[in-house]
């Protein structure tokens, strides 16, 4: 298997949600000055980790399309938990891909302490060989479960997935007050977008080019 030949549609699906998504954001910040989207970031899972993850999950290589729901993925990072639900309910009434699973790890965390929402995508890409379906996560977080997600995963990897009970404990613990740190911001929301739209507005002002 040629792997640029492989990597090339997801490559392509990455790009393309990016950009949808990114236009989102824009469009709400012209529209209601403020967005729930808050940043999009998106990359294609690297060789290594697709051949290691086929391999922990028993999945053939000639399941790897069908089975990896990751290769292709994205991320959408907001302010707000309520924020990830306005963009749940936006993703489900387009109509340029077909959702096939959701993964609520707000209600129900995992184990590590791990919070997000998945959405999991097929997705038209054109090739040059024709249309092709293929699978992507969207992964929908909070700055604060982002923090944490990005931390744990940085100590997942310097400890080969094995971390010690003592930080594994921490982390369950700082999993905890990014909880409550959503939860808390989530109850001044009003106030702060209030704020940042004042914020916004002075911004706009800077911008515009002086009379006279
Ligand atoms: N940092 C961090 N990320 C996680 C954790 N669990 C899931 N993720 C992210 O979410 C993705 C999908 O995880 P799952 O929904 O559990 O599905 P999966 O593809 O079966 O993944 P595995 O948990 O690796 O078996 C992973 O590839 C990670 O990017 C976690 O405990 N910590
Ligand atoms: N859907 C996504 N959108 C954007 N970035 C992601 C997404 N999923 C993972 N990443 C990031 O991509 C990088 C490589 O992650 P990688 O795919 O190797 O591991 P993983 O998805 O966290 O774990 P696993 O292999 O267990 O599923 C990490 O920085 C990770 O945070």
């Amino acid at each position: 298997m040629n792997w640029d030949i492989f990597i090339a549609p997801y490559a392509q699906v990455v790009e393309e949600l990016k950009v949808k998504l990114k236009g989102m954001r824009r469009q709400f910040e012209y529209e209601m000055e403020q967005s729930p989207i808050e940043f999009v970031t998106g990359r294609v899972k690297p060789k290594s980790s697709i051949i290691e993850k086929a391999r922990r999950k028993a999945i053939n290589p000639e399941n790897i399309e069908k089975e990896l729901q990751d290769i292709a993925g994205v991320r959408v990072v907001c302010q707000f938990v309520d924020d990830i639900y306005a963009v749940v309910d936006m993703l489900k009434n387009r109509h340029d891909f077909d959702i096939v699973e959701e993964k609520d790890y707000i209600t129900r965390k995992k184990d590590s302490g791990y919070r997000s929402y998945h959405v999991i995508i097929n997705y038209p890409v054109e090739t040059i060989h024709g249309e092709k379906i293929v699978l992507a996560e969207i992964q929908i977080r909070t700055l604060a479960m982002n923090f944490w997600a990005t931390n744990e995963h940085s100590l997942n990897y310097k400890y080969a997935g094995k971390i010690p009970t003592e930080v594994k404990s921490r982390l369950k613990r700082a999993a905890e007050a990014a909880f409550q740190l959503d939860e808390e911001m989530s109850k001044i929301k009003s106030e702060i977008q209030e704020a940042q739209k004042v914020f916004l507005r002075k911004e706009d002002k800077k911008k515009e080019p002086k009379k006279g």
